[in-house]
This record gives structure tokens, C-alpha cells and sequence, in this order.
């Protein structure tokens, strides 16, 4: 795989060479093989087991090439799998110590395809290269300390001959940050911290330089040395959009969650980070939730995407964020174009300012312990709860449609504060919550939104909680996966349910689709796991039937069938 696959990879419809579909993260095929009128005889061609104990949290997306799927599953392990049978190449499976600490289940969303190499994040920070054709191991690099509490979860992307990844670790209070590494070698070529305070560096050629970007000495927007220990962990990975020639990461709450002890804004936590992936430094940020006091943890994906207004082009960028806010920017210099609810009756905002700021409630935010006499701070019920209006599962991006795909929840918490000091290695909280359904109904809802106007175009409602990830294709499809088992496949426009197949366990992984001999092809991973039976709270109850697992199911149409 070369530069020029993965630049090119939204276009070329016969492979999946990024995360993301393309590196603008659209998640959209210019296929129509596979249509609104056929998907109803969509059939499992294999279906492929990743095998071992305890299996869970399959949160993968595959990447598809020359007729070889290459895939991460849960416990950092790889697998390349004949595409056309589902036969097994090669399989990869880290050893990982005991000490490994993922705050939210033990999953991996995903590599990298680059020259020969297949890349990963493991769960105890390191970066390993693998030989694309043998699964041989061809380098591994330690990106951060596990025993702090740093892990990666997150697809790494290339771009232009660096490997971009970011880091976990934000409920450990490590700090996050964003790194370009040589793909061939594992060389690190800059490193880009994302707490102000850590921020007047970048490594170029191996070698620490001034960029001139110094949160430390002018304005912190932290209270004295809490900015040492200050989270915004890059757990999700990100972007690119070649246009700009910019990488777009989002980062993670601040640490502790308890905000009292961390009066200010606390940058660049609950973030966007716009940088120049040549130095690693910061072209612009755009903060949707400062002084995060609800674990919002604004690391949700910015996805470029272009539209026309007044005859002019907007190149522009959306994210829709934990906050329940959904966020069109200038992709161009980050300004704020326009922003509103995704999700029914947030609490903690009444609303956004013209820069796209929160207005917060009045009371909406959890009270301070130091005010109490218990050490307990006043409780608030929160609304979304912490999990998020959206968590980690990618939305789609059609550009027949000219609506986004926002995998969304309805939920609340409550949530209080108490005391916390940070200790190297252990959680980094200072609050205790509890998730509650919002209604009895759903909580799960599929939204299509139009990103010119804020309407919610349709929605489909789900008993659970939406956990997997979103693809959409010009054929007019939608596809997504349900904690209850089901991939479905719904008309991009209409939100009608087309398509509904049971994978045997909860589907939280994110659907690809590419072309091979002619034919169209869907895959996606089944496994449920992730955060929402671990800190579900009371929406735990909804799920807690749900049988874990592991195994990838590649779909397609009959033979023939497609030509009808
Ligand atoms: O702050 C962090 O570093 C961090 C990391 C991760 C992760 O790497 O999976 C999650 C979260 N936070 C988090 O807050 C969260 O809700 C969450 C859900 C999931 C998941 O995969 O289901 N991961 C994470
Ligand atoms: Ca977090």
C-alpha cells in the first residue's frame, strides 16, 4: 500500500486501505451494486472466529486489500483472512502484561496498511509492525507507559509517510498526545502533547525543537500544577483532510473529572486539534466543553466534508459531540459556523453562543465536596449521561444525501463529586455517577441530520444503546450494527429498516463495504462489550443478557443476484 492508496482510498471502491473509509473519515462508498431495492436478499458469505477466551468488545473496523482482509479484535490481536473464504493467514496476538489498564474494556478499533506492513495500537502503549504477508513481527515501539496508565485503543492513520497515532489513559490522569512515527522503521518524528503546559516542543529528526507554542508561560488555563496531570487523552485517533493538509484529533476530558479542583478552561481538553502534520504543531483548536465537569470528553471524530452556500463553497467539518452538541467548523481556520442539539433535552447547556460556546445551566454542574460537609459534593442529574450524546462509534457522511448518520443515545446520570489526588498508575476521577435510561422505550437512536440545517431528517430507535459504528453508500444504504445482534442495512433517505441479519452476538464494530470480482461486499465485527456493561449503570439491566463474542461476518448478494 502506498501514499497514494491511502489519499485516494474514499475513492477507490475495490478497497478499504484507511480507517475511516477515506481519511476525511466520511465512511462512505460510491458503490450501488448492493442498493435500497436488493439489499433485502443480502446473505453471509463466512463468517470468521477470532477464537480465544473471553472474547468481547469486537469494536473493529477491517481493512480490505488485494483480496486480503486485515483485522485488530479485542486483547490487541491481529488476523489477515482470505477475503473471498474467510480462510485464516496469519494471526498476530500480543502478549500484554498483567498491569494493563483500558478504563473501558479491552478493545482495539483497528490499523494501518503501509508498504508490507500492517500497524496497530496494543493495550499497553506500543505501536507493532507486522509483515502484511506472514503477520511476522518487523518492529514494535513503545509509545507510552502502560504502568501511568497510557494504552491505545485507536486506529493509527498514514499520511504522506508518517504513522499518526494517539494515546488512552485520561481516567489515569497521563497526558495526552499526538505522535508521527516513521512507518518503515518505527522512528519517532515529533511528538505534540495536548495539555497546555506540556505544549512548547515538537520533536523534529529526533530532536526536541521550540515551535513556539507554550501554554506554560502566559495564560494557563489551568490552576497551578493541575495541568501536569491533565488528561485529553487522543484515545479515538483521527482524521486528515488533504485539502488543508491537516490532521484533526480529538481530545478526551481533563483529570480529574471532579472540575472544581481545575478552575479555567483547562486546554486542549474536550478539543478539536487541528495540526500541521509535518511538525506536529497546533494550527487551531475549537473547544466544545471547557471546564468539562461531566466526563464530556470531546474526543469524537471531525469529518471534512464540502457543501455549497450562496453559491459559494464551504469547506467545512463536522463532529457531533459527547456533549450532545453537533458542531459544523470552518475547516479552514476553525471557526464556528453553526451548532445545535443532536440528542432530546440536554441539561448541563442551555445552549451555544455565537462562537460555539456552551451557556451553561445554571446548577447543571455537579457541586463542589470542598463546599459540603460530607466530602460528598451536591449531586446533579445530567443529561446526556457521561457515555455520551455519541461515544466512540463513527458517523457517516453521504455525499448523495448530504446528511450525516449519527449513531446517538438518549440517557442521563447522576453525578456528584468528591476528593481525589492523583497517584501515578491509579484512576483519576473525583466523581461517582449513575447511568439511567431516559425513557423505557430506547435508547439507542440512529439520526440522520442535515449538517445545513440541524434538522433531524429521520431517526430509528433501538431498545440498547447504539454502540457500533456507521457506513453509508451511494446505493442508498445506511448500515449499522445493534447491541442486540443485527447488522441493518436502512434507505439512506427514508430511515425505513431494509435489512436486519443476527450475528449472534452484540455488533459494536463499524461496517465496511468494497468490490471484488465483480460483486459488492459488506463485513462488519460482532462481539459485544465496550463501556456500556461496564459503567452502563442501570442501562446495564437492558443489556446484561447479551452474550459476548468474537467473530468477523462478511455479506453479500447471491450469485446473480446483482445484475437483476
Ligand atoms: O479518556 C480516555 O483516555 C478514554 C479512553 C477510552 C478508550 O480508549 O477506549 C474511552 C474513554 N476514555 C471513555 O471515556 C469512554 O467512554 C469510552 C468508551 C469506550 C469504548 O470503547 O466503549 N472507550 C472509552
Ligand atoms: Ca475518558
Amino acid at each position: 500500500v502506498t501514499d497514494e492508496d491511502i489519499l485516494n482510498d474514499h475513492a477507490t471502491v475495490d478497497d478499504v486501505v484507511t480507517y475511516g473509509m477515506g481519511l476525511q473519515g466520511q465512511r462512505y462508498s460510491g458503490l450501488e451494486i448492493l442498493n435500497s431495492e436488493n439489499v433485502q436478499s443480502l446473505q453471509p458469505v463466512w463468517a470468521f472466529s477470532f477464537g480465544g477466551e473471553k472474547m468481547r468488545g469486537q469494536e473493529s473496523q477491517p481493512i480490505v486489500k488485494d483480496g486480503v482482509m486485515y483485522v485488530t479484535a479485542s486483547y490487541s490481536r491481529a488476523y489477515a483472512i482470505d477475503a473471498r473464504t474467510g480462510e485464516e493467514i496469519w494471526q498476530y496476538d500480543a502478549r500484554l502484561p498483567d498491569g494493563i489498564m483500558p478504563c473501558c474494556d479491552v478493545v482495539n478499533r483497528g490499523g494501518a496498511l503501509y508498504d508490507d506492513l500492517f500497524i496497530f495500537g496494543t493495550l499497553d502503549a506500543k505501536l507493532v509492525a507486522l509483515n502484511k504477508d506472514t503477520g511476522k513481527v518487523v518492529w514494535v515501539k513503545q509509545v507510552a507507559d502502560y504502568q501511568e496508565g497510557y494504552s491505545i485503543t485507536a486506529a493509527p492513520i498514514v499520511i504522506n509517510g508518517k504513522l499518526i497515532t494517539g494515546v488512552s489513559g485520561g481516567e489515569f490522569g497521563i497526558v495526552g498526545k499526538v505522535e508521527a512515527y516513521d512507518p518503515r522503521t518505527g522512528d519517532l518524528l515529533w511528538t505534540r502533547p495536548t495539555v497546555e503546559g506540556h505544549m512548547g516542543y515538537v520533536y523534529r529528526d529526533g530532536e526536541a525543537v521550540e515551535n513556539g507554542i507554550s501554554g506554560g508561560e502566559a495564560g494557563l488555563t489551568w490552576p497551578g500544577d493541575m495541568w501536569e496531570t491533565g488528561g485529553a487523552a487522543t484515545w479515538l485517533g483521527g482524521t486528515y483532510d488533504p485539502d488543508t493538509d491537516t490532521l484533526f484529533f480529538g481530545t478526551g476530558n481533563p483529570a480529574p473529572w471532579n472540575s472544581h479542583l481545575r478552575p479555567g478552561d483547562n486546554l486542549f481538553s474536550s478539543s478539536r486539534l487541528a495540526i500541521d502534520p509535518n511538525d506536529g504543531s497546533i494550527k487551531w483548536h475549537f473547544q466544545t466543553t471547557p471546564n468539562d465537569g461531566w466526563d464530556y470528553d470531546g474526543v469524537n471524530e471531525l469529518v471534512s466534508f464540502d457543501y455549497e452556500q450562496n453559491g459559494e463553497l464551504v469547506r467545512a467539518a463536522a463532529t457531533a459531540d459527547r456533549n450532545g452538541f453537533f458542531y459544523v467548523l470552518d475547516r479552514t481556520d476553525g471557526s464556528f459556523i453553526r451548532g445545535f442539539p443532536f440528542v432530546d433535552e440536554i441539561s448541563w447547556a442551555e445552549g451555544l453562543d455565537d462562537q460555539g460556546r456552551p451557556i451553561y445551566t445554571e446548577g447543571g454542574r455537579p457541586g463542589d465536596p470542598a463546599a459540603t460537609e460530607d466530602d460528598k459534593g451536591e449531586p446533579v442529574l445530567a443529561r446526556p449521561a457521561f457515555l455520551g450524546g455519541k461515544n466512540w462509534m463513527p458517523m457517516a457522511y453521504n455525499q448523495g444525501t448530504g446528511l450525516f448518520y449519527v449513531p446517538s443515545n438518549e440517557w442521563a446520570m447522576d453525578i456528584w463529586n468528591e476528593p481525589v489526588s492523583y497517584k501515578r498508575g491509579a484512576a483519576y476521577l473525583g466523581a461517582g455517577f449513575t447511568i439511567k435510561p431516559a425513557n423505557e422505550e430506547f435508547i439507542g437512536v440512529l439520526r440522520a441530520i442535515d449538517p445545513s440545517t440541524g434538522e433531524e431528517v429521520w431517526r430509528h430507535e433501538n431498545r440498547a444503546p447504539l454502540w457500533g459504528g456507521v457506513m453509508t453508500t451511494a446505493g442508498n444504504l445506511v448500515f449499522t450494527g445493534t447491541p442486540e445482534g443485527y447488522l441493518k442495512a436502512f434507505d439512506a433517505r427514508t430511515g425505513e429498516e431494509l435489512y436486519r441479519f443476527n450475528t449472534g452476538s452484540g455488533v459494536v464494530g463499524t461496517p465496511i463495504t468494497w468490490e471484488m470480482d465483480g460483486e459488492q461486499y459488506v463485513s462488519v465485527a460482532s462481539g459485544w462489550g465496550g463501556a456500556v456493561p461496564l459503567w452502563g449503570g442501570e442501562v446495564a439491566k437492558v443489556v446484561k443478557n447479551f452474550n459476548q463474542g468474537g467473530m468477523l461476518w462478511t455479506f453479500k448478494l447471491p450469485n446473480g443476484e446483482a445484475a437483476l
